[in-house]
């Protein structure tokens, strides 16, 4: 039998939104569509299209797509072809749009026209979106949008899309039978310079702007001696807070969740209801849900960085560090985006247009430290490193933390390190990186951030965590122990016949089988292995925190190898599906789930062996 395909488009006329990156695309987007897409100043944060839906002044009902930022309509990178794949009708399961919103940022307009022009050699009707119109004017230009839709023959419209600006006077054009319009161009791409320049002239915009407040702040940010000593400062900074600030929230959820296990506890008669309820529930999900805090604080402090413009300027500071391991600041902000989740990061890296660079940044991206682990990091910590002030300003905890994010980023920079002695190096190459205008972050914007970040980490609480341990309780307590058993009931259980069947291969590197038994659910999600830990111990133990029963059972060297093993190894299924759609093949995720599983038995084994021969 012969199938045909059949494209069936929604319903309703297309708009695209095509402009370079960082001019405010998706601001825009979500101010029409009221979206929630991530919005961030940087290049490249966009990179899929993401579709919404928009009404007319008058009613009608349209689609709009959101398209990754580009320079041009020649991609170079996989984020910039997808743009000029919608562009050309011939991306799979799209229609050619209708009408392009050009979106520019009004203080850069020399830079920012070019695509303007290309985009009307595509023969689609245009509109151009003068965005970014309050830092132009507080930068002392002043813009007449009829002169300059004069100039260029298209309808434009002033806005300043993160308040809202101009969307009424966009959504009334699209209601205008002639915005719908294709208009004559001039078809010469060489002569496109020489026509901006001459255009910018005619309307008194062609002086250069004096040094504004984000030049005077990188002169200190991006002073060679002054630039590294702040962003480390920074970076320390942050895990401080994160025990620092997060100790009385953390407190006060650990206190409900003893309550709630108490009351239950109470009122039903001991059993196996009881058990799944108070050991299972409460004391699984509880004991991951507790470090929800850190998590929002760690999101604060990147949501700030991300918006205020900083995350290039890092980029930049650390590319000639990246270029000794044969890497380009590019792969910074994939790396960086890693902290929150190595999935996103690897998407991230639709940005890099050199493939190998592409290719080696996916790779390293499961090395940085991403939240799930921070919950693990917490717990042990929190029973192992005592609370104590050294100098009588850092945190001990928090000092560790940071010494366990250094080690991931130290552990990623060995193995670009490795790879660039095995790989043929890409060519030698300029980090060719736009740095934004400082923005002051918006409140709102970073409240809608946290709240998607709760609501991501409360689900995956609500979900697959609660799954996980639900199940862990029940191989812990099934089949039950005979009467007069001697040992230990969970010994019996089938989750504890497996933890000491697979203990003797983990026992070289100091694991005792309860944490063989957590580390298996922990390949679904990794803070299951906390929740998991949490339903063994309770299962087999009268009550206590989880906290205070692994610090008087398990060795200060087996916890540090926990740690060790944490911090390198590739326990989560979700990225190793991810890089294999990224890069089209099962290669690279065999590979490095092979290569990073034996670092993680091999730097835990070592610091077993060597913490015990300290101790
Ligand atoms: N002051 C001001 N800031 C804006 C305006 N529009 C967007 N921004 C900010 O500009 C930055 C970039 O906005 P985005 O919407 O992420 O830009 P984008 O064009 O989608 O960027 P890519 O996805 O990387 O191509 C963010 O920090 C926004 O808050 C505006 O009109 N005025
Ligand atoms: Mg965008």
């Amino acid at each position: 039998m012969q199938e045909a395909v059949v494209h069936v488009h929604p319903a309703g006329r297309l708009l695209a939104l095509l402009g370079n990156p960082n001019c405010g695309k998706t601001a825009l987007f979500n101010r029409l569509t009221g979206s929630r897409q991530k919005v961030a100043n940087y290049a490249g944060v966009t990179v899929e299209r993401k579709e919404g839906r928009l009404t007319s002044a008058a009613g009608e009902r349209l689609r709009l797509l959101d398209l990754p930022g580009t320079y041009s309509l020649h991609p170079r990178s996989p984020d910039e072809r997808v743009t000029r794949d919608v562009l050309a009708g011939q991306a799979r399961g799209e229609k050619r749009p209708d009408l392009l919103l050009c979106v520019v940022d009004a203080s850069n307009l020399r830079r920012h026209l070019r695509l303007v022009l290309a985009a009307q050699r595509q023969g689609l009707p245009c509109v151009l979106v003068l965005n970014m119109a309050d830092v132009a004017e507080r930068r002392g230009l002043q813009i007449d949008p009829q002169a300059l839709s004069r100039e260029l023959g298209l309808p434009v419209v002033r806005s300043v899309a993160v308040e809202g600006q101009g969307v009424a006077e966009l959504r009334a054009l699209l209601d205008d039978p002639t915005t719908w319009q294709v208009r004559p161009h001039r078809p010469d791409e060489a002569e496109d310079g020489a026509r901006i320049t001459a255009l910018l002239q005619r309307l008194g915009l062609d002086q250069a702007l004096p040094p504004g407040r984000t030049e005077r702040i990188d002169r200190w940010l991006l002073h060679p001696v002054f630039g590294p000593i702040f962003m480390a400062v920074l970076m320390f900074g942050m895990f401080q807070a994160v025990f620092a600030w997060a100790e009385a929230p953390m407190g006060w959820i650990e206190a409900a969740a003893a309550w709630a296990g108490g009351g239950l506890g109470a009122h039903l008669a001991e059993g196996w209801l009881r058990s799944l309820l108070v050991d299972g529930l409460i004391a699984g999900v509880g004991g991951v849900l507790v470090f929800l805090p850190q998590i929002l604080i760690l999101f604060a402090f990147i949501l700030v960085l991300e918006e205020s413009g900083y995350l290039p300027r890092a980029a930049y500071l650390l590319d000639r560090w990246m270029g000794h391991l044969g890497l380009s600041g590019r792969s910074f902000i994939p790396l960086l985006s890693s902290f929150a989740c190595a999935i996103p990061g690897i998407l991230a890296t639709r940005s890099i247009a050199n493939p190998r660079d592409r290719w080696v940044t996916m790779a390293l991206a499961p090395l940085m430290t991403c939240s799930a682990r921070l919950p693990v990091y917490a717990l042990l910590i929190g029973a192992f490193i005592p609370q104590r002030q050294l100098w009588g300003f850092v945190e001990l905890q928090g000092l560790v933390l940071f010494a366990l994010y250094a080690a991931g980023i130290a552990s990623a920079a060995a193995v670009a390190w490795l790879l660039k002695h095995f790989t043929a190096r890409g060519q030698v190459r300029t980090l060719m990186m736009e740095l934004p205008e400082y923005h002051w972050p918006r409140l709102r914007n970073l409240a809608i951030g946290l709240a998607q970040r709760a609501g991501i980490f409360i689900r995956r609480v609500g979900g697959i965590i609660l799954v996980m341990t639900l199940v862990i309780w029940l191989l812990s307590s099934f089949p039950a122990a005979p009467a007069d058993s001697a040992r230990p009931v969970i010994e019996y259980s089938l989750a504890g016949q497996l933890g000491l069947l697979l203990a003797p291969l983990f026992a070289p590197i100091g694991f005792n089988w309860q944490i063989v038994i957590a580390l298996i659910p922990g390949l679904a999600a990794r803070e299951v292995a906390v929740g998991a830990l949490a339903t063994v111990y309770a299962v087999s133990s009268e009550g206590d925190a989880l906290a205070g029963l692994i610090a008087q059972q398990w060795s200060l060297p087996t916890a540090l190898a926990l740690l060790a093993w944490y911090v390198v190894a590739p326990q989560c299924l979700s990225t190793l599906a991810t890089l294999k759609r990224e890069s089209g093949g099962w290669a690279l995720p065999v590979g490095v789930a092979g290569v990073l599983f034996a670092l993680a038995y091999a730097a835990a084994g070592a610091t077993y062996q060597v913490a015990r021969a300290l101790s």
